[in-house]
Formats: structure tokens, C-alpha cells, sequence
């Protein structure tokens, strides 16, 4: 499965989106800062910006100063006289000639004059006491103390989320270059398999496995397209296959199709494909034993990966999280299920030489099984949390053994 999916990160390309839209997607190629950040030295408090030097050149511990002209934030400051104190707020820019803030509640009077009307207050001689204790660069943020312009502000292949989105904003960028999404070709099989919202005919069933595998796809940051459900009609189906695979303006990165594949009189993939390039067979697992997999080569189409996972709702599930997903992690640098130890809460039967997976649920931090093994058993997989790796021998488990158990976050 690596192998054939390896080539999937240099085929993905970028595109380049807006910010928002950029939430939850990988960052395409490292991100140089295009300025500093900040990219002005700034308040860090609402106070006084002042020369350190001019409140200890006084032999007393507390500085008398003019007040200079205030500055709010958004203003460009001028520069600060010699010996003059600059009403500053938390932001704003710092005028040039100040190394150092007193933040308002160390001075005395320890709140700003009123500066409605013009500033006429400082104009007639206003003075302020400050501290002589505060020393360069206290309260103050210089330009690019956060990011100098130039360093990399992130790395490519980052999962961009809101701190990096953020960081991104600050820089004044509204559009990031991201990898573009991978994108699969999602289809059921089986004639008894109908759309859900639709009536079931006598022995139809509603197709769980579009929704589930288009779903798990989602998760893993692919998009999805499908083309609903064959029958079981080798000819029809490998029509419909070509169909959709030619009707993908932007091609398609993965086939995944579901049912069809193991030992029946009408296996419509395996008939169709097993002369394109697929491989069919049966590992030691369960559920998830039927499986087919290959570079599908279609006439009139590019070649394209395809994976045939087995009809059984569960079986189909569990192949994504044993095979596909851990590869797509790999391969698209996301981080993979957390795989932990935990001891059994019951006994466990199983059939022996096979790895079984188990769902269920960490309780105390041992492993209790919800539902039977059986691979129709949708509702238990519906209650899961965790999916626990019996190692196909021996065939009995006793309570207390430790296994594996692949934990899957909120009931899937
Ligand atoms: N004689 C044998 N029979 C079976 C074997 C075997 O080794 N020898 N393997 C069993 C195992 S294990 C599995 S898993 C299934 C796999 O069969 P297929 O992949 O060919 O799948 P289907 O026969 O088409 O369907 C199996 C089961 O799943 C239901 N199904 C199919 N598609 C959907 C869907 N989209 N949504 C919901 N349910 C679906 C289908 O109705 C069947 O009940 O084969 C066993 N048999
Ligand atoms: O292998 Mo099947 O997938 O057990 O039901």
C-alpha cells in the first residue's frame, strides 16, 4: 500500500487559498516573514515613554519630566524631546530617541492628564514623577523581537491551525500556498445496496459504505467525489469506474471501492478488475480478510491507485484504519491513531493464526470489548473508542492480558 500510494506528495502540487480557508490544510513551502513582528518597536504597557538615562541623571530617586505630546496606538510618534516624558499607550508606536516605558501606575500622578481637546494640558508646562529605577528597554517591544523579517515564520508540511493562521495574518498575509487536498473516488457495489433515503426492495440494504469510507477520507483531509453504486455487472461497473475517473477535471489521486470482492457467484470487482491491474486476496486479519489492491489501468484512463476494501461495513472501516490511514499519516505528515497498551477487561475468544480487531471502548484504562467480532455490527462500531489488535495467536485470551489498542478520540 505505501509503495503504491508513494508517489502521492509530489503529485499533490499547492494552490493557494485564503486565510480561512487555509484551517486544517499543510502548509505547501516554507513561509519566510515578509517584515518584522512587530514591525515597530512598541509599547508594551500604557505609560510614559522616556530615555532610561533622563530618569537617573537626577540625584533623587524620582524623576520630574515635561510630559510631551501623547501617542496613541495607530499614530506614528514623533520623535521624543530631550528630557520629555511621552504619553504612551499599550501598542502604540515608539518614538524615537525613548528606550524604556514607565507604565502609568509607577508615575505620580499615577493617571494620564486629560488629553480631550487637543493636548492643550501638557502645552502649559505639565510634569510628571517617575521612577528613577527603570532601565533600557523595560516595557518596550522591539521590531521583530517576535520574527525578523526574512526568518522563517513556518515550515512547509505545518498543519495549519488557528495559531498559525494567526501568525500568518499578523505578517499581513491574507492567502497561503497549501498542498492541495488528495482526492478519491469513493464507490459501493452490490445490487441489493440502496442510497439511504430511498425504499428498500425485499432484500436491499441502505449503503452504509459510501458515507463511512467518504467520511473516514474527510477525516485524513481528502476530499471525495463518488460515483454512487454499481450493481453487480462486471461490464456496466468497469464502465461506470471509467466514466467517473474521466469525469474528474482534476483527476483522481485514489479509487477506493468497497463489496464485491471475496468468494461469491457475482463479485462484481474482482471480475472486472482483476485484468487491470488488480490483486486479489486474503490476509490474516478480521474483519478485513478480502482484499484487493493494484495500479488500476483502465483502457482510455491513467493509471491510478485503487484499493477494493471487503462489503461488510465493519470489514471496510477497519481495513481504512489498518491499512489506508497509518499510510496517508506517513505520507501527508498528520499524526496517525495514538497506539497505547492496556490490559483486557474480559476473556476473549478469537479465531487463532488471525490478528482480530476488536471495538470497544478504554474503561479504567482496560480494554472492554462492545459488541461481537462479526463485521455487520455497525451500532457496536458506532459506541467504539478504541480498537484493540489481538495478535492472531493464541486463540484465547485470558482478562488481564496486555494488547494493543489503536484509541480513536470521540464515539466514531
Ligand atoms: N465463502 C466465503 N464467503 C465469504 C468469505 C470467504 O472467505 N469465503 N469472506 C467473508 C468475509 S470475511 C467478508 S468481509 C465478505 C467480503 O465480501 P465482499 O467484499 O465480496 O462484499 P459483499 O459480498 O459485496 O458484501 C459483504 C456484506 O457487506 C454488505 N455490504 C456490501 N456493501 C455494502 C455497503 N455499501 N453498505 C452496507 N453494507 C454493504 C453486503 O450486503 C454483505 O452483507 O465476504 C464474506 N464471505
Ligand atoms: O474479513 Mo470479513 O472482513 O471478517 O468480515
Amino acid at each position: 500500500m505505501r509503495s503504491l500510494l508513494a508517489g502521492l506528495p509530489g503529485a499533490l502540487g499547492s494552490e493557494t487559498v485564503p486565510l480561512p480557508a487555509a484551517l486544517g490544510r499543510t502548509l505547501a513551502h516554507d513561509l519566510a516573514a515578509p517584515r518584522p513582528l512587530p514591525s515597530f518597536a512598541n509599547s508594551q504597557m500604557d505609560g510614559y515613554a522616556v530615555r532610561a538615562a533622563d530618569l537617573s541623571a537626577g540625584p533623587v530617586p524620582v524623576a520630574t519630566l515635561p510630559v510631551a505630546p501623547p501617542i496613541p496606538a495607530g499614530a506614528a510618534a514623533p520623535p521624543l524631546p530631550p528630557g520629555h516624558a511621552a504619553p504612551i499607550m499599550t501598542g502604540a508606536m515608539l518614538p524615537a530617541g525613548a528606550d524604556t516605558v514607565v507604565p502609568i501606575e509607577a508615575a505620580d500622578p499615577p493617571a494620564f492628564p486629560d488629553f480631550v481637546g487637543g493636548g492643550e494640558s501638557y502645552r502649559t508646562g505639565t510634569t510628571v514623577m517617575l521612577p528613577a529605577s527603570f532601565t533600557a528597554g523595560t516595557y518596550v517591544r522591539p521590531a521583530g523581537s517576535d520574527l525578523p523579517a526574512g526568518e522563517t515564520a513556518l515550515s512547509g508540511g505545518t498543519r495549519l491551525r488557528a495559531a498559525q493562521l494567526g501568525l500568518a495574518a499578523a505578517l499581513g498575509l491574507d492567502r497561503l500556498a497549501v498542498r492541495r487536498r488528495p482526492r478519491a473516488l469513493v464507490l459501493s457495489t452490490g445490487d441489493e445496496v440502496a442510497a439511504p433515503g430511498t425504499e428498500l426492495a425485499p432484500g436491499q440494504i441502505h449503503d452504509a459504505n459510501t458515507t463511512l469510507l467518504t467520511a473516514s477520507l474527510a477525516e485524513a483531509g481528502w476530499d471525495t467525489t463518488t460515483a454512487g453504486i454499481c450493481a453487480d455487472n462486471a461490464p456496466a461497473f468497469e464502465a461506470a469506474l471509467a466514466d467517473a475517473l474521466a469525469a474528474a477535471p482534476a483527476g483522481i489521486d485514489l479509487v477506493l471501492t468497497s463489496g464485491g470482492i471475496s468468494q461469491g457467484a457475482y463479485e462484481v470487482v474482482r471480475q472486472a478488475l482483476a485484468d487491470h491491474g488488480i490483486a486479489f486476496g486474503s490476509v490474516a486479519m478480521q474483519p478485513g480478510g478480502p482484499q484487493g489492491a493494484g495500479l488500476l489501468a483502465l483502457p482510455g484512463t491513467d493509471p491510478v491507485p485503487l484499493l477494493a476494501f471487503p462489503g461488510n461495513p465493519v470489514s471496510s472501516f477497519v481495513s481504512f484504519e489498518m491499512f489506508l490511514r497509518p499510510v496517508l499519516c506517513e505520507l501527508l505528515g498528520a499524526a496517525p491513531r495514538p497506539l497505547v497498551r492496556a490490559p483486557l477487561a474480559v476473556d476473549l475468544d478469537k479465531p487463532a493464526g488471525k490478528l482480530q480487531v476488536r471495538r470497544g471502548i478504554l474503561e479504567d484504562g482496560r480494554f472492554l470489548p462492545l459488541g461481537g467480532p462479526g463485521s455487520h455490527l455497525l451500532h457496536a462500531l458506532a459506541q467504539a473508542t478504541a480498537l484493540a489488535l489481538l495478535p492472531a495467536d493464541p486463540g484465547h485470551l485470558d482478562a488481564g492480558t496486555d494488547v494493543s489498542v489503536l484509541t480513536m478520540g470521540d464515539p466514531q
